[in-house]
C-alpha cells in the first residue's frame, strides 16, 4: 500500500507554508536572525506539540513564524517543503501564506511573496512541480485589517491566484469578511475559506453564499447538516480535508472516527491534504497512509481521493486531463 501511495501523483490544496517550519529549521533561522526561542532544543520544542484544540496549536504556530525575517528565510522554508513534495510525488501544490503574521512584525509583503515565489518557480523549473499561491486573511483580526492587507498585495497580484480565510474559527464567521472577499473577487482572485473545522455547518453555508468560495477548507462539520451534504455533492464543491490535522487538533478523537470516507461515499468531492505538516506529524504520503491504516481505505478509494485533488485544483485543464489519465492507469 505504501508503494501504491508513493506512486500516486498527488495534488495538495490545503497547505500553510508557515506550517511547514520543521523544528530544526526553526532553530537554524532563530540562530541566523539572533532570536531566542523559549525552548532549550529541538526535542523540547517537539514535546510542546501536544494540542487540545485549534487555538492551542495557533499560539505555537504564530510564535514559530516569528523566526521568518528575510526573503532568504521564506525561500528556505518553501524550498524545504518543495523537496518533500518532490520526494513524495506531489506534482502540484496550492500554497497558503499568512501575510498579516509578518506585516505586523515590520516585514513587507515583497519580502514574503518574493521568497516564497522564488522557491515555487525553482521547483517548477527543476522538477515540473506546478503551484498557486493563496493569500489568507487572519479571521481573528478585523475586516479593515484584511482590506489593508489586500491593498498591500496589489503590486504582487501577478504572483497570487486566490485569497483564503484562516486562524481562530469559532466566533469569527465568514460573514465578517464579505467586503474584503468581494474586493478580492473584483480583482480577479479566486476565493476559498476555512469553514466547518471547529465551527458549525452554518459557517460553510456562509462561506459558499456570502464569500462565494469555490472550495471549502476542512468542511468536515458538514456531516451535521444533510441538506449541506446534498448541496456539496450536487454542485461538486470540493472540501480540502486534512486527516492528521483533524486528529492532532481533536476535531476527531481518533482517525478511525474520521468522516472522509463517508463523505466520499456520499459523492462529496473530498481531497487529502496536510495543513501544517511540521506540526501534525506528516506530509501528503503520511496523510494517505493514515487513511489506509486506520480507516482501511482501499486502493480504489485512495485513487479517487487523488483524482478529486486534481479535479478540485486550479491547474490548466489540459494538465488536469493528462494527470487524470495517468492516475487512472494505476490499478
Ligand atoms: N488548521 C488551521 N485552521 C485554521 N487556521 C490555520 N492556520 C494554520 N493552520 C490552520
Ligand atoms: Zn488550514
Amino acid at each position: 500500500m505504501k508503494q501504491f501511495i508513493a506512486a500516486l501523483p498527488k495534488v495538495e490544496l490545503h497547505l500553510h507554508i508557515e506550517g511547514t517550519l520543521e523544528p530544526e529549521l526553526m532553530f537554524a533561522l532563530a540562530k541566523r536572525n539572533g532570536i531566542s526561542l523559549p525552548y532549550a532544543d529541538v526535542a523540547a520544542l517537539a514535546t510542546a506539540y501536544d494540542f487540545h484544540n485549534l487555538q492551542s496549536f495557533l499560539d505555537l504556530y504564530y510564535q514559530g513564524a516569528a523566526v521568518l525575517q528575510t526573503e532568504q528565510d521564506f525561500f528556505d522554508l518553501t524550498w524545504a517543503y518543495l523537496v518533500r513534495c518532490h520526494e513524495q510525488h506531489v506534482v502540484h501544490t496550492e500554497v497558503f501564506f499568512d501575510p498579516q503574521t509578518h506585516l505586523v512584525r515590520g516585514i513587507d509583503m515583497g519580502t514574503v511573496v518574493g521568497g516564497i515565489t522564488a522557491a515555487l518557480d525553482k521547483a517548477e523549473q527543476q522538477w515540473g512541480i506546478s503551484s498557486c499561491l493563496i493569500l489568507c486573511f487572519l479571521r481573528h483580526l478585523s475586516e479593515a485589517d484584511a482590506l489593508a492587507t489586500l491593498e498591500a498585495a496589489i503590486p504582487y497580484l501577478d504572483k497570487i491566484q486566490g485569497v483564503g480565510l484562516d486562524s481562530s474559527e469559532v466566533g469569527n464567521p465568514p460573514s465578517k469578511f464579505v467586503q474584503v472577499f468581494a474586493r478580492a473577487r473584483a480583482l480577479g482572485l479566486k476565493a476559498v475559506a476555512h469553514a466547518g473545522e471547529e465551527g458549525p455547518a452554518s459557517y460553510i453555508w456562509e462561506a459558499l453564499d456570502q464569500l462565494q468560495v469555490c472550495r471549502v477548507d476542512h468542511g468536515v462539520r458538514s456531516t451535521d447538516d444533510p441538506r449541506l451534504i446534498a448541496r456539496l455533492a450536487e454542485e461538486q464543491i470540493p472540501l480540502t480535508v486534512c486527516p492528521l490535522s483533524n486528529t492532532r487538533l481533536k476535531v476527531f478523537d481518533q482517525m478511525a472516527d474520521h468522516s472522509i470516507l463517508r463523505l466520499l461515499d456520499q459523492d462529496v468531492c473530498v481531497t487529502v491534504n496536510s495543513d501544517d505538516p511540521a506540526y501534525f506529524g506528516g506530509y501528503m504520503q503520511e496523510n494517505f497512509e493514515a487513511l489506509a491504516k486506520d480507516l482501511k481505505a482501499s486502493k480504489e478509494q485512495l485513487r479517487q481521493l487523488a483524482l478529486n485533488g486534481v479535479q478540485a485544483s486550479w491547474m490548466p485543464s489540459l494538465r488536469k486531463k493528462r494527470l487524470i489519465g495517468e492516475i487512472l492507469t494505476l490499478l
